[in-house]
């Protein structure tokens, strides 16, 4: 005869949503002047897909990156990665599930490139030197830096290598999910269409997960399988650019449809036309 309470079954979990964000809620200030940013805010984001969150300023997008890395504690709701909930991840190891480029690049500006991008592998404090330096140029390679730049300072880089580097960093441990704030700001359309063209290419040899903050019309066409769209303090609208942009919003209509927004859809492919029935 069984003892003790019945095991309750967990409820199936679905592989693929590698960030699941549930009935979101994210307060700000003082209990008698709280500032809402997020609502009961929900978006899924399954594997493989590059999700851009686009939305006005103050809207909340950094701060849903931040929940997703765990920097952030939901006031209520969840924000779970890869089934768990992000805000348990930090610490050691947090760079094996999640990697993270920030908005400026973030480096340490007294460690070299090498060590920059080593950090998160020094920090384990079980590898052998070799090892670790190893792995670091395979990234910093991956990221299109050559092996001579592994010993310059942040202070010796352009804003594209910049990012290179802080790419690098992100990916040291294999994350499986990429988190990218402004991955394109400050840098000229041509390092721009270049750093894009990384993105793309990585994403597809390393079959990351990407979410992606951007103000920037070109990327979000170039990279994004799928756009949500925060406004209201949720995600008013999700799923592949043309549904968003026929969407009726005014955050829609002046962020896709002003001039530069038309010229964008322009390069879009047109859609394959709908299978017929047999
Ligand atoms: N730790 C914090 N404490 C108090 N307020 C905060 C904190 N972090 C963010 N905020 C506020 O939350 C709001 C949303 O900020 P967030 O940076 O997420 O917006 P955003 O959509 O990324 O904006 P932008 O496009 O201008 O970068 C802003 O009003 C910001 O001032």
């Amino acid at each position: 005869m069984s003892t003790g309470p019945t095991p309750v079954p967990h409820a199936p979990q679905d592989d693929d949503v590698i960030v699941d964000v549930e009935k979101l809620w994210t307060v700000f200030g003082p209990p008698e002047h709280p500032v809402v940013i997020h609502q009961d805010l929900d978006l899924r984001v399954r594997r493989g897909e590059i999700v851009s969150l686009v939305g006005g300023s103050g809207s909340g997008k950094t701060t849903l990156l931040r929940q997703m890395l765990g920097l952030e504690t939901p006031f209520r709701g969840q924000v779970r990665v890869l089934g768990e909930p992000a805000s348990c991840m930090g610490g050691q190891g947090a760079s094996s599930r999640v990697g993270m480029l920030f908005q400026h690049g973030a480096l340490f500006s007294a460690f070299s490139v090498l060590d920059n991008v080593a950090f998160a592998l020094r920090e384990l404090g079980n590898l052998p030197d070799a090892l670790i330096r190893d792995a670091a140029l395979v990234k910093l390679q991956m990221a299109g830096l050559a092996v001579a730049d592994a010993a310059k300072m942040p202070s010796d880089l352009s804003g594209g290598m910049v990012k290179r580097v802080a790419l690098a960093r992100a990916l040291i441990m294999d994350p499986p999910l990429l988190l990218l704030d402004e991955p394109t700001a400050g840098l000229d359309p041509e390092s721009s269409d270049s750093f894009c063209a990384l993105l793309g290419s990585l994403h597809r040899e390393m079959g990351l997960t990407v979410v992606m903050v951007t103000h920037d019309l070109d990327t979000v066409f170039e990279l994004s399988t799928r756009v949500a769209v925060l406004a209201e303090k949720r995600v008013i609208v999700n799923g592949p650019v043309r549904e968003v942009v026929a969407f009726d919003h005014p955050f829609i209509r002046e962020f896709f449809l002003g001039q530069r927004g038309r010229r964008a859809m322009a390069t879009l492919p047109e859609p394959a036309p709908a299978a017929q029935p047999v």
